[in-house]
């Protein structure tokens, strides 16, 4: 930035001033891991993270999902369990998704919005063993479509309004339950007003949403489709309604027009691909940002540490890390218990 007073050209960088060499060694501050540690700019703390967690039918399932070593789909009972791990590990928050066999998915995806489908019996479950972890959900129909898309469709076409109309459903049946955090992850315009709108005439002025603003049409979800049921069910690609991944700036208009809406925070994902958005949303907004680490990116990071071609866990630190240098506040990621491992010994 430039401004011109009295003829003198002020310019303002963000760069420090220093002298040449030798009287600045850049090194100096990286000595020894005390000086590393002071002159640190940023750091990934456990509040940091969202865990996602998968739900299915059963009792005492917990069933191992092939594309996502380390993760598991869990019946409502084994999910407390694991709500209580978490909170004991110092995780605030985990974001509940739906495993759904074919017998849930219909045309009319009615089962989205039933108070008694697996999310809304592990948000109750939840809420009511742990209180003190925040429960965040997902809203959008592919879980429960029987053509795996997030809207419905109609000849051939994903439709937009009648979609959103049904959103609000599925929004209110989950605050009802006791949903803490609503996170929109459809991507059809306008839903965010309404659902804003649908909370605050049912009274639940306390929920918060976090829109899925920028998401990307993205091949890293494949794993994330096996974990919840999908893969076989997508017909055709989500390249109508998720942003094509040489944009950039409508990544932008779409968080304005979240927050606009009454989003209280957004998120940008996929993540690591993504980074360069995380840090023009942070800079342009100043709202809390978040970044999903999706399955494909963790499944990236498990494989090659399986194989003995990283070491895991060095990668997952830095991983997460870089997300906090992005100027993300937090970041949903399928490493958040072995993470919060690491960082709370
Ligand atoms: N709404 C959630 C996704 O679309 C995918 C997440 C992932 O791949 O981990």
């Amino acid at each position: 930035m430039a401004i011109r007073m009295c003829n003198i050209k002020w310019t303002f960088t963000m760069r420090p001033t220093q002298a040449p060499f030798p009287a600045t060694r850049l090194r100096r501050l990286r000595q020894s891991p005390a000086v590393r540690a002071l002159t640190r700019q940023n750091t990934l703390t456990v509040d940091d993270f969202i865990w996602p967690v998968f739900v299915r039918s059963g009792e005492g399932v917990k069933e191992p999902i092939p594309s996502m070593p380390g993760v598991y789909r869990r019946s409502v009972d084994q999910l407390v369990e694991a709500a209580r791990e978490a909170a004991d590990l110092g995780i605030p928050a985990i974001c509940i998704f739906p495993y759904t066999g074919l017998e849930e998915r219909t045309e009319d995806c009615a089962r989205a919005w039933d108070p008694d489908n697996n999310t809304n019996r592990a948000i109750r479950a939840i809420k009511q063993a742990v209180p003190d972890i925040a429960v965040m959900t997902d809203v959008a129909l592919d879980t429960y479509n029987i053509n795996g898309h997030d809207g419905f469709v109609e000849n051939g076409e994903i439709v937009n309004d009648r979609t959103v109309e049904a959103l609000v459903k599925m929004t209110l049946a989950q605050a009802d339950a006791g949903a803490d955090i609503i996170g929109p992850s459809d991507m059809m315009d306008g839903r965010i007003g309404a659902m804003r709108e649908g909370l605050e005439a049912a009274g639940h002025q306390r929920v918060m949403i976090l829109s899925y603003a920028a998401k990307y049409a993205s091949a890293f979800y494949g794993p994330f489709r096996d974990a919840v049921g999908a893969s076989g069910a997508l017909t055709g690609d989500k390249k109508t309604y998720q942003m094509d991944p040489g944009n950039s700036d409508e990544a932008l208009r779409l968080i304005e027009r979240d927050l606009r809406e009454g989003a209280d925070m957004v998120m940008v994902k996929p993540g690591m691909p993504y980074l360069d958005i995380c840090r023009r949303v942070k800079d342009a907004f100043g709202a809390p940002t978040y970044a999903y680490q999706v399955s494909g990116e963790y499944a990236m990071i498990q494989g090659a540490a399986a194989n003995g071609w990283i070491d895991g866990d060095k990668v997952m630190m830095e991983s997460l890390m870089a997300f906090k240098r992005a100027g993300c506040d937090g970041i949903l990621t399928y490493f958040a218990p072995a993470a919060a491992r690491i960082l709370n010994p």
